[in-house]
């Protein structure tokens, strides 16, 4: 509760700070509805009353009354609805804004990669527009509370029996609850098979995917899978709705047959002559708005709920950050040692198995180290460990002697810089999408020339041109984005950033052509050659072994284990699986 009363402080304060004008007029026109209500009910039965003993002075003063308070109710209505519409679309824009950099500000993968911390921040976003209604809800819920006790007790000076009409108020509100809780039940149950619909229907809608699932003709299957997943959660919602439904009619109708009894009270006490007329218009007025204001507190109760659900997980996300993001020293100025990893372990948060066994490796200060084996051994998962997008989980990967958990994680990949096999393909304007490599410089439209230059980018002469076919632009080939991903690694040396401590090398060249991967390596080995004048290590993922056997190092991977390490010279005359696959390749392109 106290997590909840926390962010209902957080939200209202930005409520107040995206308009405090409009959100103070909110407030007052939400409490003076309660007295609106009550006015209407108390002129109607002055009127009939006024009306009756012929008293004219009351009578006018009923008509004023209720006109005022009925137009009021109704103008005011319509202001209420936009300030509200106005206020909520805000705050939710700045509250999905804030999840927004809370998640892409986790320095790891974990949470977009873990189905049970994806539904959670999923949660987060879909239940955002209860959360920016909170202070709202809340003030509606109170007052709602407010107006029901106004009514309860105008309707006690007829007649304490009637107080009886509000318990079973009591049981609408417990029927509500339940109804509530199954809807919740069912909807955060409905999250997993949402989300894999949504992922069956990316396949077919997004251009890479959907090549393959034309080719396999499995745009049909697809549809089906992703129909059945959405029905399975439609069924479970509306399963879900029917049983609440079923508790809110069996309690309304309770309701109901208190209000039957409220006006054969009524009725009584009108013959025995303890009651007038107008006292009878004002318990029937009164009912019917108490069965209104019920379904107003219920409404605002469910929504305030809706907002609760989320509360946990929005608490557990700045948690997760800041636990994530450890402040850290800065790392090295440059290495004297280099990275050391010792017992090495590491489990993918999905998976059931580890894949890297104790792994034991130095990356010597200055040296080049090469990563071969085969598909699935675990080279790329070490270099993720280097990037610090992963912790281990058993042993520790050490920089010049300290850990690397104790170095801050933007200042740590403010000194590394590489090119990965699974590059983004970044659809922006060629500037944007070439700059982020070093976001500071995303306008130096020199600085992005230079870098597109280097890496023999395409659209050079364009720097605005836009990319992506999708988005009206010119849609690059495959090995023209991974040279724009190139250039955009290469910002760092044309900006003339800090030169990097880790260069790190996930089979860069891939999609490249024979010249342009002549090309890649030429600058590769001025980065390294650059890298190693600051004691920076490169570190070369790659399965092309004419390339490896220039590195200093080189790291035989076998299913998450080191088999066999040593320069190209060791590793020959150790004759064993590297000496084997160097001959293969070396016969196959004589
Ligand atoms: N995000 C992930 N979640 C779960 N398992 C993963 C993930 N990424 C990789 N793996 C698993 O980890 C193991 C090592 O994968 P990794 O990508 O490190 O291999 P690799 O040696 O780089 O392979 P390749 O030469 O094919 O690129 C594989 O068994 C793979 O299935």
């Amino acid at each position: 509760m106290r997590d909840w009363w926390r962010l209902l402080a957080e939200v209202t304060r930005l409520t107040v700070r995206t308009d405090r004008r409009a959100a103070v007029l909110l407030a007052v026109i939400i409490v003076g509805q309660t007295a609106v209500i009550a006015a209407i009910g108390v002129s109607q039965g002055m009127l009939v009353d006024g009306g009756a003993g012929g008293r004219t002075p009351v009578v006018i003063a009923a008509v004023v009354l209720g006109a005022f308070a009925y137009g009021i109710s109704l103008s005011v209505g319509r202001i209420r609805g936009n300030l509200l519409i106005f206020l909520v679309s805000r705050v939710r824009g700045q509250f999905n804004e804030r999840v927004q950099r809370d998640v892409s500000g986790i320095p790891t993968l974990t949470h977009l990669e873990h189905g049970p911390y994806i539904d959670r921040w999923d949660r987060l976003f879909r239940d955002s527009q209860a959360i920016a209604a909170m202070p709202w809800s809340t003030l509606d819920a109170v007052v709602a509370v407010a107006g029901l006790a106004v009514t309860v007790g105008l309707l006690a000076t007829v007649s304490p029996a009637l107080c009886l009409l509000a318990v079973l108020g009591l049981a609408v509100y417990a029927a509500s609850r339940r109804a509530d809780a199954l809807l919740r039940t069912a909807r955060d149950g409905a999250t997993e098979p949402l989300r894999r619909e949504r992922r069956l229907h990316e396949l077919c809608l997004t251009p890479e995917p959907a090549k393959e699932v034309l080719l396999g003709d499995g745009a049909a299957a697809l549809g089906r899978d992703a129909a059945a997943l959405w029905d399975q959660a439609a069924r479970r919602e509306t399963g879900a709705r029917l049983r609440g439904a079923a508790w809110q009619a069996l309690a309304w109708l309770l309701y109901a047959a208190g209000f039957a009894g409220a006006l054969l009270v009524v009725a009584r006490l009108i013959r025995e002559g303890r009651a007038t007329t107008g006292q009878a218009v004002l318990v029937v007025s009164l009912a019917t708005q108490l069965g209104g204001q019920l379904r107003q507190m219920l409404f605002s109760l469910s929504t305030a709920a809706e907002a609760g659900r989320a509360v946990s997980h929005h608490w557990w996300l700045r948690h997760y950050r800041a636990a994530a993001e450890r402040p850290g020293v800065a790392p090295p100025d440059r290495l004297t040692t280099g990275i050391e990893l010792r017992d090495v372990r590491f489990r993918y948060p999905s998976a059931d198995h580890d894949v890297l066994h104790g792994i034991n490796l130095h990356l010597p200060a200055g040296g080049t180290v090469a990563l071969v084996g085969e598909n699935g051994a675990g080279k790329s998962t070490l270099v993720k460990l280097l990037i610090g997008l992963y912790e281990p989980a058993g042993g520790t990967i050490t920089v010049d002697g300290r850990p690397l958990t104790d170095l801050s994680a933007p200042g740590w990949r403010s000194r590394l810089s590489g090119v990965f096999q699974d590059f983004a393909q970044l659809r922006l304007p060629v500037r944007e999408t070439v700059g982020v490599g070093q976001v500071a410089h995303v306008r130096d439209r020199t600085a992005v020339a230079a870098a597109v230059d280097l890496a023999g980018a395409p659209f050079g002469d364009d720097l605005e041109r836009r990319l992506g076919a999708a988005f009206g632009g010119v849609e690059p080939s495959l090995g023209q984005w991974q040279r724009l991903a190139l250039a955009r690694s290469l910002m760092r040396t044309v900006t003339g950033a800090r030169r990097p401590l880790c260069v790190l090398l996930d089979e860069p060249s891939a999609a490249l052509d024979p010249l342009a991967e002549h090309e890649l390596f030429r600058r590769f080995a001025e980065e390294a050659a650059s890298a190693r004048a600051g004691g920076g290590v490169t570190v070369l993922v790659s399965h092309r072994y004419t390339t490896v056997r220039m590195a200093d190092l080189i790291v035989v991977l076998h299913d998450g284990r080191i088999t066999e390490q040593g320069t190209h010279d060791d590793l020959m005359a150790n004759d064993g699986a590297y000496a084997h696959a160097y001959r293969l390749q070396e016969r196959a392109y004589r």
